[in-house]
């Protein structure tokens, strides 16, 4: 269950490494309940923020607080870290048995032998591996390796579970697999987790709360709606894929929230309430940008329809992007049936139409 109370606060955090400041955060704190996802380009800090929140990376300066109780010596370092597990791209296995290496962080946690076996028996079936427990660790596949050590952190039962990049090492049907089974996993068992990842589609199917990580810095943290959706800047629209950009004028000011945005010398209907005259960044998401080869008179229900020439064709991992030109530069994806179907070609004009609400505005810093 999902709560207001910060489980685990962190004030002032500054991290140094290789005498870099490569973390420099005023404030953070994770709430209990719910999984948090940092999620950012490369080198932007997400390892080191998890690594810092496990207490495996020394604070420079600042401090944490777990429960309210502030960790700041070598006891309550320890008594945190028996609270917490975490789990690294390298599942970083022992030589013995998956048995052995999920019942490992119980046997730390000083639970007797039969009590230990009970329970890491049940985190190997909820990890579908419990054919595995006699085997050796060092004689599993990567997948089979990531889930042990998966298995072996939900067996503390910890009230903070990390994750830094657990999927990155594991081929496209394995990750599938494993992000489906840990979704369950973390749901059934209501535990807290934060995820570092650079793949913002793990974190949406996994995450309720996104952390966006930009050069030690936190650009925006919030629900994974609002960071998706209504991103606060560009770097932040442009990491969450909302990759086409306009610049723009308020020109008019509608009823009910709308507004009418010049973009170069096209108009076009947004959702917002800012002034008339200011300068905004318009963000429209690929995805939200449909192509249709009916006549222009065709009514759609979306409030922007425009003429548009496709300029280039590519594909883009399972879809394909058509880059437009309406009057203004615009992304679109589809999937390779529509392409087909329409029999879209380079030079082709087609109509093109989004909504006023996938259009997602700010203004524009001076
Ligand atoms: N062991 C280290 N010694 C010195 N600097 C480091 C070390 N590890 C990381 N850094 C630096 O810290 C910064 C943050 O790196 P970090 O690995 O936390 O980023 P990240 O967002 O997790 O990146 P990636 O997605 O590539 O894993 C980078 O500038 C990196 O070069």
């Amino acid at each position: 269950m999902r709560t207001d109370v910060p489980l685990l606060q962190g004030k002032r955090l500054l991290v140094k490494r290789g005498g870099i400041t490569v973390l420099d955060i005023p404030e953070f704190e994770i709430k209990k309940g719910g999984v948090l996802s940092l999620i950012g380009p490369n080198g932007s800090g997400k390892s080191t923020l998890l690594l810092t929140l496990s207490c495996l990376l020394k604070l420079s300066k600042g401090e944490l607080i777990f429960n309210g109780q502030k960790i700041d010596n070598r006891r309550s370092e320890l008594d945190y870290r028996r609270q917490i597990a975490v789990v690294f791209q390298d599942p970083l296995l022992f030589d013995a048995t998956v048995l052995e290496n999920v019942a490992s962080g119980l046997k730390i946690r000083g639970l007797d032998k039969r009590e230990r076996s009970r329970i890491a028996e049940e985190y190997l079936e909820r990890l579908g591996i419990a054919h595995l427990a006699r085997r050796s660790a060092s004689k599993l596949s990567g997948g089979e390796a990531q889930r042990t050590s998966i298995a072996r952190a939900f067996a503390v039962r910890p009230a903070i579970l990390f994750l830094d990049e657990p999927f990155s090492a594991l081929d496209p049907p394995t990750h599938e697999a494993l992000i489906s089974d840990l979704n369950r996993l973390l749901q059934d068992t209501d535990t807290t987790a934060v995820m570092a990842t650079h793949d913002q589609m793990d974190a949406l199917r996994l995450s309720d709360r996104i952390a966006v990580l930009q050069k030690g810095t936190i650009a925006q943290a919030g629900s994974a709606e609002v960071v998706m959706n209504h991103p606060i800047n560009e770097f932040v629209a442009s990491f969450v894929g909302m990759d086409t950009v306009l610049s723009g004028t308020v020109r008019d000011i509608l009823e009910r929230d709308r507004m009418i945005i010049a973009v170069g010398n096209r108009e076009i209907e947004a959702v917002g309430n800012l002034s008339q005259g200011e300068k905004v960044l318009c963000f429209i998401r690929p995805e939200n940008v449909t192509l249709s080869t009916d006549s222009p008179e065709d009514p759609s229900s979306a409030r922007n329809n425009f003429s548009g020439r496709i300029i280039r064709i590519a594909p883009h991992g399972l879809f394909y992007r058509i880059d437009l030109n309406c009057g203004f530069d615009l992304i679109s994806y589809i999937t390779r049936t529509s392409l087909d179907l329409m029999e879209l070609r380079e030079g082709q004009r087609v109509k093109v139409s989004f909504k006023a609400t996938a259009v997602h505005v700010i203004r524009k810093s001076a």
